[in-house]
């Protein structure tokens, strides 16, 4: 399936791997998209978004110095942002930003290496101004952001508060007198930064800034800010901005800093769908839940979860490919060298990501479905739901992004020392979704949220309360007790949400415990909160295994029969790998005996070798084509060694025979001149 233009040779050990598998990789592949129509509308995009023309790099990108790389990404970006603007948006108008977007991030892939500097523009500036205007604000801005007239981003974050938003020092003071906000940052520690595309490519960006009005502060609100000449691209009088340095990863994100010098912006800039600002300053809160301005953070915890999935399927397709290909070793004496694919270790390390592939890929479609139910509730003024989501979104989004940035690495070291090369991928790839367990809500912070729904839930379970979906489960496992124990998958997500409760219990044991000892609550809390940031993990973990079991079964109930054998296989391994992983909680809170640990184990490794057969055929249905891989390592005719010296060969170290340098400091250091 897997774009494999011009007929060149396949590597022979990967045709034959092909040729030995035993299901259609089509059927998975459709799948996971959704449907056999949603794989052709993907293909069509990416062929003719996909062009030799529009993609080219003479020198590869890693090669580049920072400005050149940045100026590359916006020159890219241009062509990207011009193909959804003139085409792409045929494909379902701004439907895009919902199911379809994925489809554009996945082709973004192919254009940069690292991150567009509009990525922002279309992940945060758009969605924001769709969730957090009122309908003549989005008539003035939506246009215009989408023929990217103006080009904006999100800057919440400063040098001193990320997570604690109630934190955040920018004012946003309201002048009755001239109908205006007066934009100020009073300290170093309140300069935002961060926002992506921020530093010198968006002339527009949302920030985020605590509300005075007649006297009084009403917390942090969203306003629409232009900080660029739209000729000129100046920075506009009052605005200080820049970009903030190298980092890890994001390299062409030209992640910015922004400061206000008492700054004027019209009344109608703030954005005024949740709260507003009366003409003659009267602040009038529309919002009942109180934490609607928060609305685009949850939105991108719901996207980072795909994104992630796909980011790991990423992974796993160029790991497994290579591993078919590589050969290494001997097992026995005087045997030829095994594909390193057949080392069972290897196995262990690949299987499971390509588990995790579809179970996060599973799970985000659900949370996605669950989100837009949401949705339609808050369009409707419900926002009872929104509780129960945020805490399910944040958990998540916090798993998921560790999960995969962990595998990630792991497909990195299972790939050996070409693993380690930029052309790989897997370094980038890595350095993107690592990101992601950070931006949009850090791991620990987020977990935190979920706990705190969760020993809610659990104090309403004891007051015999009703309880939401996600949490239903603590009334069935309300009494104390070890949960009974069944190897079946059925059986081991139940044991899951049963780990999951015996924590939660134990937590506000341990809060109780704490209180009765004179401390107040918040102290109790915080002295509870290793053991809170465990009992959201393990909550989030039974989720993720029981919506990917129960998904997986409903997907595949008119499949082939071998696509829903190997997809069993998958579901099972996913959840002994977990099983097995924290078995020490399972011995604590399950019945599970000594005897039925071994059998897990057993079972465990012979589901690596009945996956095995179909492990290039299952990477191979993630369908993703070489130029979103970008991999010497993972690409679908599996010329590796080719490709890595082709690669080798356009370094600018290879230039030229001798550097200058050599004549420069070599040789007075050879000849003692130096
Ligand atoms: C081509 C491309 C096309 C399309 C692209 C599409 C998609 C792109 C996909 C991915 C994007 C990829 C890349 C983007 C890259 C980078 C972008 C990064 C951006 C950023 O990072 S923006 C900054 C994000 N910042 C954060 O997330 C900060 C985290 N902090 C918080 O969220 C809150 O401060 C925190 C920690 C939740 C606490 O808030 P606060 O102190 O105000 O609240 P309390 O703790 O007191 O709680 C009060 C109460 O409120 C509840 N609550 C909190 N948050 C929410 C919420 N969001 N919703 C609902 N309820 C909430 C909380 O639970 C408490 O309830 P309780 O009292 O317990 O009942
Ligand atoms: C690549 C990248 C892109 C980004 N893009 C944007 C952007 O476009 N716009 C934007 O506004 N922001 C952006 N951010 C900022 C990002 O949202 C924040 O960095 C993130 O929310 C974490 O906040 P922080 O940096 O303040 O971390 P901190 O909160 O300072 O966290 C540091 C440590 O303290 C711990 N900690 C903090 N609070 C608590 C607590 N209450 N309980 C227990 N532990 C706690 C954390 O777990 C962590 O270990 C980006 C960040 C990155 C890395």
């Amino acid at each position: 399936m897997s774009d494999n233009k011009g007929v060149r040779r396949v590597n022979e050990d990967l045709a034959r791997e092909r040729a030995n598998c035993s299901f259609d990789v089509r059927e998975i592949t459709f799948l996971l998209d959704g449907g056999e129509n949603n794989t052709i509308t993907r293909k069509k995009i990416e062929d003719f978004t996909l062009t030799d023309e529009l993609l080219s790099d003479k020198v590869p990108d890693e090669c580049l110095s920072p400005k050149e790389k940045y100026e590359n990404a916006v020159r890219k970006s241009c062509l990207f942002g011009k193909l959804v603007k003139d085409k792409l948006l045929e494909f379902g108008g701004l439907e895009t930003f919902g199911p379809n977007s994925f489809v554009l991030r996945r082709i973004a892939d192919a254009f940069f290496k690292e991150i567009s500097p509009l990525l922002l523009h279309l992940g945060m500036f758009v969605p924001t101004i769709l969730g957090q205007c009122t309908a003549e604000q989005q008539s003035e801005w939506l246009p215009r952001a989408l023929s990217m007239q103006v080009i904006g981003t999100y800057a919440q974050t400063e040098l001193g508060h990320g997570t604690f938003i109630r934190g955040l020092e920018t004012t946003a003071t309201y002048d009755p007198e001239t109908e205006e906000f007066v934009l100020h940052s009073p300290t170093l520690s309140s300069f935002k930064w961060w926002a992506g595309g921020l530093g010198k490519t968006v002339n527009h960006c949302i920030v985020v800034a605590q509300l005075h009005t007649k006297g009084q502060c009403h917390g942090t609100h969203p306003f629409i800010v232009q900080i660029r000449d739209l000729e000129t691209h100046q920075p506009l009088p009052g605005i200080k901005v820049g970009e903030i340095g190298p980092k890890l990863g994001f390299n062409t994100a030209d992640n910015g800093f922004l400061g206000f010098d008492k700054y004027r912006i019209p009344r109608m800039n703030m954005m005024m769908k949740n709260a507003q600002i009366l003409k003659d300053g009267t602040y009038v809160k529309l919002d009942r839940h109180g934490k609607m301005t928060y609305g685009t953070m949850v939105f991108i915890r719901v996207m980072v979860v795909n994104e992630v999935a796909f980011n790991l399927a990423k992974a796993a397709t160029i790991a497994v490919r290579y591993s078919a290909v590589r050969r290494q070793s001997e097992k026995k004496p005087g045997e030829p060298e095994p594909q390193i694919l057949d080392y069972v270790t290897q196995q262990h390390k690949l299987f499971i990501c390509i588990a995790t592939a579809h179970a996060l890929q599973l799970t985000s479609d659900w949370l996605w479905r669950t989100f837009s139910g949401v949705v339609t509730d808050i369009k409707h003024g419900k926002t009872d739901s929104l509780p129960e989501f945020h805490a399910l979104s944040s958990c998540l989004k916090a798993i998921s992004t560790s999960d995969a940035a962990l595998l990630i690495e792991q497909c990195r070291h299972s790939c050996g020392g070409h693993g380690y090369m930029m052309s790989s991928n897997l370094p980038l790839i890595y350095s993107f979704v690592t990101a992601t367990r950070t931006y949009e809500g850090d791991y620990t912070v987020l977990l935190l949220q979920t706990a705190r729904f969760l020993i809610k839930a659990w104090e309403q379970a004891e007051a015999g309360k009703p309880l939401t979906p996600t949490v239903s489960y603590l009334t069935k496992y309300f009494k104390d007790g070890r949960v009974p124990w069944d190897s079946t998958s059925e059986g081991i997500v139940n044991a899951a949400y049963g780990v999951a409760a015996g924590k939660i219990s134990a937590c506000v044991k341990s809060i109780r415990n704490r209180v009765k000892t004179g401390l107040s609550y918040e102290d109790a809390w915080d002295l509870t909160t290793v053991q809170l940031v465990a009992a959201a993990e393990a909550h989030c973990r039974a989720v993720i295994c029981d919506v990917y079991r129960s998904e997986a079964v409903r997907l595949t109930e008119k499949s082939s029969p071998n696509v829903r054998a190997v997809m069993r296989q998958l579901t099972t391994l996913y959840l002994h790998y977990w099983a097995l992983e924290r078995i020490g909680d399972l011995l604590r809170y399950s019945a599970v005996s000594e005897e039925d640990v071994v059998a897990l184990q057993q079972k465990y490794e012979e589901l690596l070798a009945l996956i095995r057969p179909d492990a290039v055929g299952l990477v191979d249905a993630f369908d993703i084509r070489d130029e979103i891989l970008n991999s010497t390592l993972g690409a679908y005719d599996g010329r590796v060694y080719e490709r890595l010296m082709e690669e080798a060969l356009k370094s600018p170290l290879n230039a030229e025979p001798v550097n200058r340098s050599f004549h420069m400091y070599l040789k007075p250091l050879m000849q003692g001149k130096l």
